[in-house]
C-alpha cells in the first residue's frame, strides 16, 4: 500500500455516501483553537503534549505494565461496536445485544489481538483508567500534560473531569455514530482513527433511538448501508471529518454526533479520552441545537414516566401534533 507522508491513505477509510468538510487542524498555540472551542465547534489540536507520556504505550509496554487485573473488553461479530446501556435492557423487549462484554486480562487480550484473522470476532478494550492499572501506567497517566486540559476546562467553564477511557482497538473497528452528554478531549496515542462529526442540530437527519432504548444516544442509521426509506433525511446530513494520528487531540463538543473508525489495513489503535461535565447552562433565545436536544430528551423521559408503556408515547405525540401543529 502506497503510504502518503501522513501515515495513511484514503483506501483505508470505509465507504460512506456522504461528503464531509474537514475539521480544522491547528497548532495548540493558535488562538483560533480557543475561538472554536468557545463556539462549541470541533478542532484537532496539534503539538500538545496532552498524552505524550503515553506514546510508549505499544503492546509490549502495555503487556508488561498494565497489571494483573481484568479489563473490560467488548467482542463483536462485525466491525461495529454499537454501545448499549445494559440498564435499559428490559426482558421481553426483544433487544439483542450487538456486542458481548468480557472481563479479560491484558496478556490474553494482546494474544488474541496478535492472533486475530479477518472474519473472526473482533475485540475492543474500553477500560476506565483507574488504580487497577499497574504503577507504570499510573505514572504515565500522572505525566499527562494536565496543564493543557485543565487550562481548557477552566477557560471554557467545563465541569469536572469525570473519566478517562483507555481504548485499544483492532484495525477496522468502528464505534457507530452517537453523541455523549459530556465535553471530550480525545487524545490519539497509537495508530490512526477517522472521526466523522455532525452538529447537534442535525438530530433530525441522524434518527437517534428513543431515550428509553438501550441504544439511547446512538443513531439508528447503519452508515455502511443506510436505509433511505426509513431514514430519508440522512441524505441531507452535513458532516465534518478528520483522521487523527499519534499525538493529536480532537475536541468533540458535548452533544456532537461522532462516528469513530480505526483505519482498515492499519495498526491496532490506542486512544485516551478526557470526558468533562458540561458547563453552566446559559439560556438565551433562540435555544442552541444541543439545548433543543436536551429539551426533547426531557420530554421523552417525562412521557415515559407518566405513560409507563413506551408504546403509548408515539400515540400521544401524534395525537398532540398531527392536524394541530402540522
Ligand atoms: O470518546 C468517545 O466519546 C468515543 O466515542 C470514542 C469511541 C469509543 C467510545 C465508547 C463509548 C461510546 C459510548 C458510550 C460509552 C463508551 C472510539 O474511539 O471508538
Ligand atoms: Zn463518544
Amino acid at each position: 500500500m502506497a503510504m502518503d507522508n501522513k501515515g495513511w491513505n484514503a483506501s483505508q477509510l470505509r465507504n460512506c455516501d456522504l461528503q464531509f468538510d474537514e475539521i480544522p487542524r491547528l497548532h495548540h498555540n493558535d488562538p483560533k483553537v480557543d475561538e472554536l472551542m468557545s463556539e462549541n465547534k470541533p478542532v484537532v489540536v496539534l503539538g500538545s503534549n496532552l498524552a505524550k507520556s503515553a506514546e510508549k504505550w505499544d503492546l509490549d509496554y502495555l503487556e508488561r505494565h498494565m497489571g494483573e487485573s481484568d479489563f473490560t473488553v467488548f467482542q463483536s461479530k462485525s466491525h461495529k461496536f454499537k454501545y448499549y446501556d445494559d440498564k435499559k435492557v428490559t426482558s421481553g423487549d426483544g433487544f439483542v445485544p450487538p456486542t458481548k462484554k468480557l472481563d479479560m486480562k491484558l496478556p490474553e487480550f494482546i494474544k488474541r489481538l496478535r492472533a486475530w484473522k479477518k472474519g473472526e470476532d473482533r475485540l475492543y478494550l474500553q477500560q476506565g483508567l483507574n488504580n487497577t492499572v499497574g504503577p507504570a501506567i499510573v505514572h504515565d497517566f500522572l505525566n499527562f500534560d494536565w496543564n493543557f486540559c485543565t487550562g481548557k476546562q477552566s477557560k471554557h467553564n467545563w465541569g469536572s473531569l469525570t473519566s478517562n477511557l483507555m481504548l485499544i482497538g483492532m484495525e477496522g473497528n468502528v464505534t457507530p455514530c452517537h453523541y455523549d452528554e459530556q465535553e471530550n478531549l480525545f487524545a490519539q496515542v497509537h495508530g490512526f482513527k477517522r472521526c466523522i462529526l455532525f452538529p447537534p442540530d442535525q438530530f433530525e437527519c441522524l434518527y437517534p433511538h428513543p431515550v428509553h432504548h438501550p441504544h439511547d444516544r446512538q443513531s439508528m442509521v447503519d452508515f455502511d448501508r443506510p436505509d433511505y426509506n426509513k431514514f430519508p433525511k440522512f441524505r441531507q446530513a452535513k458532516g465534518f471529518e478528520t483522521v487523527v494520528g499519534p499525538g493529536e487531540v480532537l475536541y468533540i463538543p458535548m452533544y456532537w454526533w461522532h462516528h469513530v473508525e480505526s483505519l482498515m489495513q492499519g495498526s491496532y489503535t490506542v486512544s485516551v479520552n478526557f470526558w468533562y461535565k458540561g458547563g453552566p447552562v446559559s439560556v438565551s433565545y433562540p435555544l442552541k441545537g444541543h439545548q433543543k436536544v436536551a429539551v426533547m430528551r426531557n420530554v421523552e423521559k417525562m412521557l415515559l414516566d407518566v405513560l409507563q408503556d413506551p408504546k403509548e408515547i408515539p400515540v400521544l405525540l401524534r395525537a398532540m401534533v398531527l392536524g394541530r401543529y402540522t
